[in-house]
């Protein structure tokens, strides 16, 4: 068994079947893999030092990019909906409606204050965002040996980008599927391309970027990682998938969610702040010792 999996933060339905898939990852080797992870609470960290760190839109939503009759409304937001993201008592089918809803309104708030393009990078860099401990090492041993990574977010890819690319980060291997910002022809941003990616649809955002899928055809074996229950469909797109490993964060409601965690999820990390045990995981896959 791989040291890091008997921490005390892990939990594992069924250990034996995590190491079995474990094992057959590595007899196949980094060639035949791909990692599939989402982005905000689970590359990013949900918490430093007792407060809260923010996602993409919150990198935005506290910034001097907003005016402060805009950020109010955007507490509103987030006090009204967050909550509703981590009711562990509604379904996703009951959900999503309201997360459509809160994705909609906070997209059109922030359209509404003609972001500038230009000035995306100096906030990110004022920003308090940070990625899990051990990012560094979690990049680089995916590029070294060239395993894609699809980073898959229902946050604002233009932000997130920058927050990998400031990290040093941002290798060839890593794809982004995200919402993206679309900016008129003085660099302000006049809406969202495309289809809205929210935390319960990412299946259908799978299956549209089949092109993707479709070029890492031979990668049969996935290493998934997110923070929410609505990630476990990012890997749907993938072709004839053989082993899927899928390890969730879990960052806020741990006892209410636990339960429903340890169903869906082959690990779970409790309030986990670091990338040690899908490293440890990798370095195996990969061949380490
Ligand atoms: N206006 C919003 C909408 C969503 N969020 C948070 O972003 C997270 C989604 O991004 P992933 O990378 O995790 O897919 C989600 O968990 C929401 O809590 C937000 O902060 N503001």
């Amino acid at each position: 068994m791989i040291p890091e999996l008997t921490r005390p933060s892990v939990y594992m339905r069924d250990g034996t079947r995590v190491e079995g898939v474990i094992q057959a990852m590595r007899q196949a080797g980094a060639n035949a893999l791909q990692v599939i992870s989402d982005f905000d609470m689970t590359l990013t960290r949900f918490s430093y030092n007792g407060k809260r760190c923010p996602t993409c839109h919150n990198i935005l939503d506290n910034s001097k990019l907003i005016s402060e009759e805009c950020k109010e409304k955007l507490k509103d937001l987030l006090n009204t909906y967050y909550p509703i993201e981590i009711n562990s008592g509604l379904s996703a089918e009951e959900k999503l409606p309201l997360m459509v809803e809160w994705w909609t309104k906070a997209h059109a708030l922030l359209v509404q204050q003609k972001i500038k393009k230009d000035l995306l990078s100096p906030v990110v860099r004022e920003s308090s965002a940070m990625l899990r401990e051990g990012y560094q090492l979690f990049f680089d041993c995916l590029q070294e040996h060239s395993v894609p990574l699809l980073i898959f977010s229902a946050g604002i890819g233009d932000v997130l980008e920058e927050v990998i690319r400031q990290a040093g980060v941002f290798h060839p291997n890593v794809k982004v599927f995200s919402n993206y910002m679309d900016f008129d022809e003085n660099g302000a941003l006049q809406a969202f391309k495309g289809q809205l990616i929210h935390i319960y649809n990412k299946r259908e955002g799978a299956l549209l970027n089949s092109g993707h899928f479709q070029e890492l055809r031979d990668r049969h074996n996935v290493l998934l990682l997110g923070d929410s229950l609505g990630d476990l469909t990012m890997a749907d797109g993938v072709y004839g998938m053989e082993n899927i490993l899928k390890i969730g964060y879990l960052n806020d409601k741990v006892e209410e969610r636990k339960e429903s965690y340890l169903k869906a999820y082959d690990i779970v990390l409790e309030r986990d702040e670091t990338m040690n045990v899908a490293n440890a995981i990798l370095h195996h896959v990969t061949g380490g010792q």
